[in-house]
């Protein structure tokens, strides 16, 4: 039978994603993390994991490289692609956040909004008929209002650390976000068995046994 292929965010997300799967009795090797290497042949559990750029995990996964994923959900609505969202594996927790300076937050008549995520911004200020001005940053995006550059943010707050040290505050709320499995739409009809094998498996890791 051939592998399944996991395509697991690099960088923040991927220790866990790699504990969870050991959680939930898949013999993963020891040394994911001890070099540069992208691919892993894991023959005995018939799986393959490759490390992956956030953003581009939604990528391998709508083409059916990659069976299965995990991202955060932040990348997934940026990224917008046509595969299947399964599983909420509840880790990596962090919100949508507009944040700004303190005391810009009523004055503002026309909005420039700096994001790493522009897909999103525009369309959550369509949905409120707001026009804004989005500027695509792609990182230290809390510069932008101390900057100039911008007036407010779209961005990721976990601890609200970055915000305070750099006296800004936040707006708004938007939504909380986390770490998800999602899977190709093809391989789960193809595949369905194994797959179905797969998120019940991480399923009870995550919200305990059924
Ligand atoms: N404090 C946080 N800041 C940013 N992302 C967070 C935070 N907490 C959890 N996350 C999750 O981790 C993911 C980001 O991981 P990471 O920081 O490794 O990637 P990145 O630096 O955004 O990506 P890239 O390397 O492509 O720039 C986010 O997509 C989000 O789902
Ligand atoms: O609320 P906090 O716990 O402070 O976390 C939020 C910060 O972390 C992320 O940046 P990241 O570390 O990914 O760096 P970046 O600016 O290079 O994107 C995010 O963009 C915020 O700046």
């Amino acid at each position: 039978m051939e592998r399944l292929c996991i395509a697991m965010a690099k960088g923040r997300l991927a220790k866990k994603a790699v504990k969870l799967f050991r959680q939930a009795g898949y013999d993963l090797p020891e040394d994911m993390f001890d070099s540069r290497k992208l691919i892993f042949t894991i023959a005995a559990e018939k799986l393959e994991i490759i490390f992956v750029k956030p953003a581009d995990v939604p990528i391998y996964v709508e083409y059916g490289t990659a069976d299965l994923g995990i991202v955060g959900k932040d990348t997934l609505l940026e990224e917008n692609r046509d595969l299947y969202e399964v599983l909420d594996l509840e880790y990596g927790a962090c919100k949508f956040a507009l944040a700004g300076l303190p005391e810009r937050k009523d004055s503002l008549l026309e909005r420039k909004v700096a994001t790493k995520y522009p897909d999103f911004t525009r369309r959550y200020f369509r949905a409120l008929g707001e026009p804004v001005e989005i500027i695509k940053l792609n990182g230290s995006i809390e510069l932008a209002p101390l900057t100039g550059l911008a007036d407010t943010i779209l961005d990721i707050v976990e601890t609200g650390r970055t915000l305070k040290e750099n006296g800004l505050v936040v707006y708004e709320n938007i939504r909380d976000l986390s770490a998800r499995l999602v899977v190709n739409k093809v391989s789960m009809k193809t595949r369905q068995q194994e797959i179905s094998q797969l998120i019940t498996a991480l399923d009870q890791v995550v919200n305990g046994a059924d």
